[in-house]
């Protein structure tokens, strides 16, 4: 223990079930779906929905889902947090802890481990591992952990890293983490993120007039982008195919993952892979930004459900570049993150 130092950094990603066990994919889900920024409905429908909907039939197909990307250490999106805690460490002498929005380890459990850590903790650096805001990501990340230091009474200072989407160091960790991907012959590039319900966008636009309301709208300034997950996933997009030299035309952008029948962002990422697939696009290479870690989503969704999907459909590879997980040029960048506020 450093007795000088009142600084820990805390990275939070958004958590797993702790086995593939379906008793233990139902407690996750139950806290995950439970949350009102994610099912942003009364507590007595959110609970009606999860209990009688999803309750009864999600986690048995979810476990089957988890045991096909299982890892023999654990879950891939746990593994790869914790790689990354390890590896940020040994470039900043902060205590650096990892907590989580669902399951284990909390961030009670995180911030804890950060009091022994440093005896007069003050002020915390946190990283929420998702590029983009949206409400049922990023921003439940942070009021869990701005909740959790007032649960535990503690007299410290949050210093929270804004939504990094358009950065140019984390947009030069994708392109490098992407290189050799890219020199592949491939036909097309897609960028496929995290879909989350239209109204949440509406929902999070501080004008209330801006975002699905005015024609192109995530191209037209605003205020409202500062919290736009649409704007920002654009703007990761264009960014990436700047730097990495791809030309108009050759790629696009999809949302994958919906869940429930509200309208969720478009184009659908499975919908997509077939109308690919039958334009005559055979190569398609594939890139998922909004998750910095591997995961159920892209180990599963995309890898294995996607490339059966693309095939039917007359494609005939279908590649998927790994998240930025443990890549050097990403680690060095959180790492520049922390020191440039003072958490060397
Ligand atoms: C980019 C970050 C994410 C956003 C935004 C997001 C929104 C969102 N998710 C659901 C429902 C589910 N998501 C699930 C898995 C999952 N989601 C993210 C990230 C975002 N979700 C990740 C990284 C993962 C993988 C977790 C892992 O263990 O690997 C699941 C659980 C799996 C399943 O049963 O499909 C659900 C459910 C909603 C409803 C939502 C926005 C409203
Ligand atoms: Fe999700
Ligand atoms: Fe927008």
């Amino acid at each position: 223990m450093d007795a000088t130092n009142t600084n820990g950094i805390l990275m939070v990603n958004l958590g797993t079930p702790d086995s593939t066990k379906v008793s233990d994919v139902r407690k996750y889900l139950r806290q995950f779906l439970m949350d009102e920024r994610v099912i942003d409905k009364p507590y007595w429908v959110r609970k009606l929905v999860v209990e009688c909907f999803i309750m009864p039939t999600r986690p048995k197909a979810s476990a089957e889902a988890y045991k096909s990307i299982w890892w023999e250490e654990g879950s891939p999106l746990l593994i790869l947090s914790q790689r990354l805690q390890k590896l940020l460490q040994e470039k900043v002498k902060t205590p650096v802890a990892l907590g989580m929005r669902y399951g284990n380890p909390s961030a009670e459990s995180a911030i804890s481990e950060l009091l022994e850590k440093v005896k007069d903790l003050k002020k915390i650096f946190l990283i929420p591992l998702y590029p983009h805001y949206a409400m049922s990501s990023y921003e439940t990340a942070v009021v869990d952990v701005q909740d959790t230091i007032k649960k535990m009474k503690l007299d410290v200072e949050l210093d929270v890293l804004p939504p990094y989407y358009q950065n140019e160091k984390y947009i030069d960790a994708l392109v490098d983490s992407a290189k050799e991907h890219l020199e592949w012959d491939y036909d097309h590039l897609l960028f496929s993120y995290h879909g989350i319900p239209e109204r949440h966008l509406c929902k999070a636009d501080p004008t209330g007039e801006h975002c699905l309301k005015v024609k192109d709208c995530c191209h037209v300034p605003s205020e409202a982008h500062n919290v736009c997950y649409r704007h920002q996933v654009f703007r990761t997009s264009e960014e990436f195919v700047k730097k990495a030299n791809i030309p108009e035309g050759k790629y696009s952008v999809s949302f994958q993952s919906r869940l429930g029948r509200d309208p969720w962002l478009t184009p659908y990422t499975d919908a997509t892979f077939t109308k690919l697939a039958e334009s005559g696009v055979k190569k398609l290479l594939l890139l998922s930004p909004a998750f910095v870690s591997d995961c159920l989503e892209t180990l599963e969704e995309l890898c294995e459900e996607g490339a059966e999907i693309f095939e039917e459909a007359g494609g005939e590879e279908l590649r998927v570049v790994p998240c930025l997980n443990e890549n050097k040029v990403w680690v060095d960048t959180l790492a520049s993150w922390c020191k440039e506020r003072g958490f060397e």
